[in-house]
C-alpha cells in the first residue's frame, strides 16, 4: 500500500511553514516562505501541497480565526492587522484539493503537539502559552484541543495590576489586559527597551512573572490542566521560569495542590518543529474523522 502523506501548515504572521510527513512522522518535504500579502504567499503554498499529493491537511494558524461551527466564513482569518489577511479563508484556499482539512489556532496546534510528543507527552491535558509579540494560549482537555463558541482567547484576560506598574497597556481592544501588559511590545513600551536588552534588570522580570503567574493561576482554576508550557520570544529569558513558579505559588497560596512546580510550569519540549508537528497531527485526526483511516494516533 502506498504510504499516507499528511500535510501540515503552520501559518504565522512572519512565516509560513509547510511540511509533509508519513505515518511514522518522518518528514518527506518541507517549505518555508515569508508571510506577505495572501495573493503573493498562498499560491506558492497551494502549489506545494498540490505537488506533494497530500491525503489530508492540518492548519495551525495565527488568529483571530473564525472557528464558529456552521459559520459561512469558518476557517477565515478575522480582525488581524496584517494587510490583506482579514477575511481571508485559509480553509477555502485548499477546498479544491478535496481532502479532509482541519484548522485551529497555532497555539492549539502547539498544545496538541506538546501533549502528543513534547513536554506534556503522556498527559491528556495541558495549556500551551506563547509570550511573544502577542500572548496566546491553546489547550488540550481530555485529549482534545479546546474549542467552543470559536477558539479561546486566553491572552486577553484581565489581570490585577502590579502595584508599581504605571504603564497604561497597549492592547488595542482592552488596554491593560494580559497581552497589553506582558507581551514583548508591552515590555518595550514600559521600560523603553526591548526585553533582550533588559536581561539584568530584575524589576522587569519580577513584574513580568507576576502577570504571567496570574494568567497561569486563572487557567489552572478554570481548566485544571496537568501541565503548563510556556514558549515564545520573551521566554528566552530563562530566569523567568523560576520567577513565575515562585509567583504562582504565592498567588495560589496552597489552594490547589499542584505538586512539583518545576514539573507543572515548563518550557516547550519541541523545538522549531512544534507548530508543524501540531499541524500534521491535525491532518491525521482529519483523516481519521472522515473515516478514511482507522488507526489510532
Ligand atoms: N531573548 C529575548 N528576550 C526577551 N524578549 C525577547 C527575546 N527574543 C524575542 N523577544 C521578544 O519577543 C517578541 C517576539 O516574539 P516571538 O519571537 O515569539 O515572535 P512572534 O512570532 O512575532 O510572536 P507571536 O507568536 O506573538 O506572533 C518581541 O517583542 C521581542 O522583543
Ligand atoms: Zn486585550
Amino acid at each position: 500500500m502506498e504510504q499516507v502523506r499528511y500535510g501540515g501548515l503552520e501559518a504565522g504572521g512572519t512565516k509560513m511553514v509547510c511540511g509533509v510527513a508519513n505515518e511514522k512522522g518522518e518528514w518527506l518535504a518541507k517549505l518555508t516562505i515569508p508571510t506577505k500579502h495572501p495573493q503573493e504567499t498562498m499560491p506558492e503554498i497551494i502549489a506545494f501541497f498540490e505537488e506533494q499529493q497530500i491525503d489530508s491537511l492540518g492548519i495551525g494558524s495565527f488568529g483571530p480565526l473564525d472557528l464558529v461551527k456552521g459559520s459561512s466564513t469558518y476557517g477565515s482569518l478575522a480582525s488581524t492587522p496584517k494587510k490583506g489577511w482579514p477575511g481571508y479563508s485559509l480553509l477555502g484556499a485548499f477546498a479544491h484539493l478535496n481532502i479532509p482539512i482541519s484548522i485551529t489556532t497555532d497555539v492549539n496546534g502547539a498544545a496538541l503537539a506538546e501533549a502528543a510528543v513534547g513536554a506534556a507527552k503522556g498527559l491528556d491535558s495541558c495549556v500551551y502559552i506563547t509570550v511573544g509579540t502577542g500572548i496566546g494560549a491553546g489547550a488540550v482537555v481530555n485529549g482534545t484541543i479546546l474549542e467552543g463558541l470559536s477558539h479561546p482567547e486566553m491572552g486577553h484576560i484581565p489581570v490585577v495590576r502590579h502595584k508599581d506598574d504605571r504603564y497604561e497597556g497597549n492592547c488595542p481592544y482592552h488596554g491593560d489586559c494580559l497581552e497589553g501588559l506582558a507581551a514583548g511590545p508591552a515590555i518595550q513600551g514600559r521600560w523603553g527597551k526591548a526585553g533582550v536588552e533588559l536581561a539584568e534588570v530584575s524589576e522587569v522580570w519580577e513584574m513580568e512573572a507576576y502577570y504571567l503567574a496570574q494568567a497561569i493561576a486563572t487557567y489552572t482554576y478554570v481548566l485544571s490542566p496537568k501541565r503548563v508550557i510556556l514558549g515564545g520570544g520573551v521566554m528566552k529569558q530563562r530566569h523567568l521560569y523560576p520567577l513565575i513558579r515562585q509567583a504562582l505559588a504565592t498567588q495560589i497560596n496552597g489552594y490547589v495542590k499542584i505538586g512539583d512546580l518545576e514539573e507543572y510550569v515548563v518550557p516547550p519540549g519541541l523545538g522549531d518543529d512544534a507548530g508543524l508537528t501540531g499541524a500534521v497531527l491535525l491532518a491525521k485526526q482529519a483523516l481519521v474523522q472522515k473515516g478514511l483511516k482507522s488507526t489510532n494516533l
